[in-house]
């Protein structure tokens, strides 16, 4: 929905309207939006009540460009795919992340290309970018496939409902340690699964603060704690690494940061190696656990689905491991995993974004310090770019289902900030959903309500999934 301009004149309106452009708003003026109060906080309170349901009666009631007051801010909630793609793509430049956010997760990650901006931010990611192209995340493929194998021979499918997403989370962890240090699983990855944990937890919450208390207060014990493991458990293998002569460096993660910092000391020091080391740690163990426990619940909820993909994955693997050069023969199991992020995005809402000096958009002229929300988990379940909305038709995604409207469809993000983790992790869950498939079938326990999603660090259940499993027959 565009916004409209109460006196325009028709012929300039007609010549608009022929061009899409939007009309010019009046200089300082503002999209509507819900009445703010006398501070606007009280929109504030709904918005943490119920984030993605309060804006979406928002949109329902001003459109998709929304205007927040909340003293001392102006904030703009988007959720108009094209104008959302001019933002994030060609006026990227003319934007930081929320100070906030960025504090509050810098306390965890350290100087990382998630919290860099600017010049520092272009050269981590430039430096970083050739480790996570589509061809080299392939390199990873034979650790994914080795810890699925061990992982999945445990799970259990005796009747029972069994605790597939913290089976799910336990996996993703055993993943992240194979491919960024090689490591075995040992008693590590499940002190570093519930490290992860705590600290997401504790920097989600503080987010909502104004500022955070110092990590000494007695209160904050458990995230000092959890820090402590996860920092310990990193440098324990970076010095290891380092030990070892050179012509032994395996192929994983930790070693191509290390390169960077072997190659360029100054730009790259051991301590942006580990800042590096735990940014993937918190974004890619979360993000991906978190998107295999909704698939797994949508292949029981929709048993056709579920049946085509299996009877491809048995038709290209047939029996074995999938390889790196599978992957793409795995067309319909990917459509499951898209889908499933169309429904489920880990990350309904991006981080917010301020504008550092005014900004153009839609017919609107924004101030320097605006605030940008983004929430893709509301734009992609839009029926106006999504017919039918609520549906799980993996078939969307198929190369002759039309073309999709461009900026709608946002679950790793768009332009240059987008998800730098986006082909591992698309990786990720290929190899271990059709490794999963391979051995069980997933139903819903009878009678089980669809469960209820809940943003809490990212989108999961609100109650931890349990779904039967069956072995199939070998
Ligand atoms: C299903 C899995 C994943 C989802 C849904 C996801 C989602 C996202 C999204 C939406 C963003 C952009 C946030 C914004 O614009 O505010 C992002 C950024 C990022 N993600 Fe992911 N992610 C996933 C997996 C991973 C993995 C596996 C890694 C690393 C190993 C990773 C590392 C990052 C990093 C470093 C950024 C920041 C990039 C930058 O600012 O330049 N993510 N992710």
């Amino acid at each position: 929905m565009k916004p409209s301009t109460p006196f325009e004149c028709p012929h300039h309106a007609a010549l608009r309207a022929a061009s899409s452009e939007p009309a010019p708003q009046p200089a300082g003026s503002w999209p509507p939006g819900p009445a703010p109060g006398l501070t606007g906080w009280g929109l504030l309170r709904a918005m943490s009540r119920d984030l993605l349901g309060t804006l979406e009666g928002w949109r329902r009631a001003h459109g998709d460009v929304v205007h927040l007051r909340i003293r001392p801010e102006h904030q703009v909630v988007l959720t108009d795919p094209a104008l959302v793609r001019e933002l994030l793509v060609a006026q990227h430049e003319g934007l930081v992340r929320w100070e906030r956010g960025v504090q509050v997760m810098a306390q965890l990650h350290g100087h990382s290309v998630l919290t860099a901006e600017g010049q520092p931010w272009r050269a981590r990611r430039q430096a970083l970018q050739p480790s996570f192209t589509p061809k080299a995340v392939q390199s990873f493929v034979p650790d994914i496939a080795a810890a699925s194998g061990k992982a999945l021979a445990g799970w259990r499918a005796d009747g029972a409902a069994w605790p597939i997403e913290q089976a799910f989370t336990s996996l993703g962890m055993d993943i992240i340690l194979r491919t960024m240090f090689s490591s075995e699983i040992d008693a590590d990855a499940r002190l570093a699964e519930r490290a992860v944990h705590e600290v997401s937890v504790a920097g989600n919450a503080e987010m909502y603060w104004p500022a955070s208390w110092p990590d000494w207060m007695p209160w904050k014990a458990s995230k000092r704690r959890a820090m402590k493991m996860l920092r310990g458990l990193i440098e324990r293998h970076v010095t290891t690494r380092l030990a070892l002569a050179r012509d032994l460096w395996p192929g994983d993660l930790l070693t191509r940061l290390l390169i960077l910092h072997l190659d360029d000391p100054d730009a790259w020091s051991l301590q942006a190696v580990r800042d590096e080391c735990m940014t993937a740690f918190l974004a890619g163990h979360e993000t991906a656990a978190a998107t295999l426990t909704w698939w797994s619940w949508c292949m029981a909820a929709n048993p056709a689905a579920q049946a085509a993909a299996r009877a491809e994955v048995d038709a290209v693997l047939r029996g074995r491991d999938p390889a790196a050069e599978d992957l793409p023969a795995l067309a319909c199991l990917k459509r499951t995993l898209q889908e499933t992020l169309r429904l489920y995005p880990a990350a309904p809402v991006l981080l917010s974004r301020r504008s550092t000096g005014a900004i153009a958009l839609g017919g609107w002229r924004f101030p320097a310090r605006t605030m940008f929300t983004v929430p893709v988990g509301l734009m992609q379940r839009d029926a106006r770019w999504f017919p039918e909305p609520d549906a799980f038709r993996p078939e969307r995604f198929a190369d002759d289902a039309g073309k999709q409207i461009r900026g709608a469809y946002l679950p790793f993000g768009a332009g240059p900030r987008v998800c730098i983790g986006q082909h591992l992790a698309l990786a990720e869950m290929t190899v271990v959903a059709a490794m999963f498939l391979q051995r069980f079938e997933v139903a819903a326990p009878e009678g089980m309500a669809p469960p209820e999603p809940e943003f809490h660090i990212t989108l999961r259940p609100r109650e931890s999934l349990k779904l039967l499993l069956a072995r199939r027959a070998p």
